[in-house]
């Protein structure tokens, strides 16, 4: 290591006095302006990383559905997955550590992580539409030079993009091309022959609109239009040459807010979804006549998804495994849906995509999704060989076909991480093989009235929780009052936790009717507020 480039071009990225910094559930996030001694750490960290599983390593600059003042980092793992677990850890080390110390911290990692600062290091770059996002990508570089490794600069790209390209290249291209050509040509491909099995799709079925956030979606999806059929009819709102990224639009906004952005003219029963600001998430939704906004969620899309991929599974008879893995958020009645109407597994792991990605991964099909739009399906390789084998040697035609609608399926989906621009083509694909109208797909269960409020407290650390975040431990009392509380209303559920990306605690509840769901998490929120030390002025009812 050269001790005097590392001393020079750190102090070129100076940490602002007193700042700590977490690398919690979605990296680093927080204002741009705070950002730069992290990012150039972080190209410091991907190097290490590099050379400690002798591999590609993946770094996004993004902070997602954030506002478009802040920023955020991230790493992505060989397979496309989020950074392991014990690795957060030395990143949040990296990025707190004084400047004087930095040689020090860095020698240190190495020695627990078994780095051997001799081999070879390559990382892959990229970064969303922020106005901030270049001159921070630019700092990564100085980080990546400083301990000197190569790296490709795939400039402006989503995050999922990202998780795609490093994956392949880590598989010496057996998962795809590690260019955005090689991406849309694998998904468009995978789509095509999807769709080409579907016979009752009239023109009206086919138009989508898409809000983009004013984000990197939109400018992937134009890219990737030339790809599609023409049959495919998709419009673009929220492209970002007029308003601001994430600003009253975007499939955070929609889902937190149960209604649709602004900039999309929405017409009775058109079908539209928004991405959010890095494409990673998508949500879906539509007016019916009498002018109701119909929201479907992710635990939607879970179901739709499983509904197609159970069926196809009955048919090639493998005795595959599969399981739905939701979050504690995910709406009771979605659960009930794919235990007892589905007769599919669920399983409930805690917030965060790397715990959903990793309990899906025990599977041969394992779909997973947070309510908020993020997931995809993941399939074993043993599934995968097998699919592939039925397609090339099954005599049987039903079964061969089933096998062959799976193979798209596997090429279609992205398997390193959810992404919208994937999902929303598996979604269309299984909309116009099933026949299905948004409003049918909407139908397939009623999702109980529920509120997500947050609260802000003192020290958030204070709530501890267990089962998969269904219960709070501490502080004292607390849980025994949202028991309480929860058996005052019918159908009804709550839980509390620390967020992860944000200072608060947030509130979950759900009940029979709006007017409940909305009292308990208010009543909840007030536990909160008194037991875990509340900030500033009590809730108000909602
Ligand atoms: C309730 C909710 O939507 N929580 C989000 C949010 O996490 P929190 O830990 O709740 O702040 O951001 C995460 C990262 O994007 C996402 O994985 C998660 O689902
Ligand atoms: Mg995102």
């Amino acid at each position: 290591m050269d001790a005097e480039a590392l001393r020079k071009y750190s102090a070129l990225h100076p940490k602002p006095a007193g700042l700590t910094l977490q690398y919690g559930t979605a990296g680093f996030r927080t204002k741009a302006e705070q950002l730069d001694h992290i990012v150039f750490r972080m190209g410091l960290l991907a190097i290490l990383r590099s050379k400690a599983v002798t591999a590609t390593i993946g770094i996004m600059v993004t902070a997602s559905h954030n506002p478009e003042e802040d920023n955020g980092v991230k790493l992505v793992d060989p397979l496309g997955e989020m950074l392991h677990p014990s690795w957060e850890e030395y990143a949040t080390q990296l990025a707190n550590a004084e400047e004087r110390e930095l040689q020090k911290v860095i020698m240190e990692i190495c020695q627990k992580a078994a780095v051997n600062l001799h081999k070879d290091a390559s990382v892959f770059i990229g970064r969303d539409t922020r106005p901030s996002s270049e001159k921070l990508s630019q700092s990564v570089i100085d980080g990546i030079q400083v301990l000197g490794g190569q790296y490709h600069d795939y400039g402006l790209v989503t995050t999922p993009q990202l998780h795609y390209m490093v994956c392949c290249q880590n598989t010496q291209g057996q998962y795809g091309k590690a260019t955005l050509e090689g991406y849309y040509e694998k998904l468009s491909k995978a789509f095509m022959e999807l769709i080409k099995q579907s016979h009752c799709s009239g023109e009206s079925q086919r138009h989508l609109k898409i809000d983009c956030a004013n984000g990197i979606g939109a400018l992937k999806l134009s890219e990737m239009k030339p790809y599609f059929p023409q049959e495919v009819l998709i419009h673009i709102y929220n492209d970002g040459t007029k308003e601001k990224l994430n600003h009253l639009c975007g499939a955070d906004f929609v889902k937190v807010h149960q209604k649709p952005p602004g900039g999309l003219d929405m017409k009775p029963n058109e079908r539209c979804c928004s991405f959010d600001g890095d494409a990673d998430r998508i949500v879906y939704y539509y007016k019916d006549t009498a002018g109701h906004f119909h929201l479907i969620d992710g635990d939607k899309i879970a179901t739709l998804i499983s509904i197609f991929l159970k069926e196809l599974l009955a048919k090639v008879k493998q005795n595959f495994k599969m399981a739905v893995v939701q979050t504690a958020y995910a709406n009771g009645n979605s659960t009930r849906y794919l235990q007892e109407t589905l007769k599919v597994p669920v399983h409930c792991v805690k917030t965060g995509v790397k715990h959903l990605h990793h309990k899906a991964q025990e599977f041969d099909v394992g779909v997973y999704f947070e309510a908020n739009g993020h997931g995809t399906v993941l399939f074993s390789k043993a599934a995968e060989t097998k699919i592939r084998q039925l397609v090339k040697e099954e005599k049987d035609d039903e079964k061969r076909e089933a096998a062959m609608m799976l193979e798209n399926m596997i090429d279609l989906i992205n398997q390193t991480v959810g992404d919208a621009v994937s999902d929303m083509l598996v979604i269309e694909a299984i909309l116009a093989l099933k026949g299905l109208t948004v409003q049918q797909w909407d139908a397939l269960y009623a999702d109980l009235p529920n509120r997500l409020l947050k609260v802000q407290v003192a020290d958030r650390r204070v709530i501890d929780t267990t089962d998969a975040e269904r219960r709070a431990l501490t502080p004292p009392g607390l849980q025994e009052k949202i028991d309480a509380l929860v058996k005052k209303y019918r159908l009804s559920r709550a839980f509390v936790r620390p967020s992860g990306t944000e200072d608060v605690v947030r509130i979950y509840a759900e009940a029979d009717t709006q007017e409940n769901a909305d009292a308990l998490a208010h009543e909840v929120s007030l536990a909160v507020f008194h037991l875990a030390g509340g900030k500033g002025a009590p809730p108000q009812p909602i």
